[in-house]
């Protein structure tokens, strides 16, 4: 098996004033990655920040942490080029935003990305198949995308069966509402890419809450490798 469990904090809850700050927790308490979601007020309803504050996170926190960049956005392809200058390492684009997403993915690569492909609810998993040889990471939403703190959508959970057992190398990412609380159907279903925002960043004890997701996310990897 190609994957493995890899859990990235969404920084949309933390405290936005002190951005750099937040990210460095999150790595000192086990974060596997970050978690950034993009938004530009017209894909979803709601505005985060671009590619400026992608550049000051990043010499903020210095080369290392991965920056998993959720483009919530109408336009992807216009932020390809300044993100990856901004020190972006995956750009994740949503299938609904795109005219274009071989071309968009092999822009993507060229400009030193990993590319993830993303699914909102209302979208099925087979349009995003044929995609699926060619990127990186598909992300399942398990929420509407535009706001943290929503409700987990469980009946999500069949796309994401079904691309692991369509896929079994793929890295396939779960967002939106995941703790504690729903992490297994997560786990069980194949998923191996975490993000979990205000379970996270909220909690009084972020590394027990990252350790968790963790441990339930290899065990559900191992068990898998073991049936096979
Ligand atoms: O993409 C997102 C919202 O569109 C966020 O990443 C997501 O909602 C994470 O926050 P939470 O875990 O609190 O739901």
């Amino acid at each position: 098996m190609a994957y493995t469990a890899k859990i990235g904090p969404s920084i949309l809850s933390s405290d936005l004033s002190q951005l750099g700050r937040e990210c460095e927790r999150m790595m000192e308490c086990g974060a596997d990655y970050l978690h950034l979601d993009v938004m530009d007020g017209h894909f979803v309803p709601n505005i985060t920040f671009g590619h400026p504050m992608v550049e000051c996170l990043r010499k903020a926190v210095g080369p290392n942490p991965f920056f998993d960049m959720h483009m919530m956005v109408s336009r992807p392809e216009q932020w390809v080029k300044p993100m990856a200058a901004a020190g972006a390492n995956q750009y994740t684009f949503h299938l609904e935003a795109s005219t274009n997403p071989g071309n968009l993915i092999k822009e993507i690569r060229e400009s030193g990305m990993k590319v993830g492909l993303a699914i909102k609810p209302g979208t099925t998993v087979e349009e995003l198949a044929p995609w699926a040889g060619q990127i990186d990471m598909a992300l399942v939403m398990t929420v509407e995308p535009g706001f943290g703190g929503q409700t987990f959508m469980e009946d999500m959970m069949p796309k994401v069966s079904w691309l692991r057992s369509q896929f079994p190398s793929l890295d396939i990412e779960v967002d939106g509402g995941v703790g504690p609380d729903t992490i297994h159907r997560c786990a069980e279903a194949g998923a191996n890419m975490i993000v979990s925002g205000s379970a996270v960043v909220s909690s009084v004890d972020p590394r027990s809450v990252i350790a968790l997701l963790k441990d339930v996310v290899l065990e559900a990897i191992q068990k898998r490798s073991l049936d096979r």
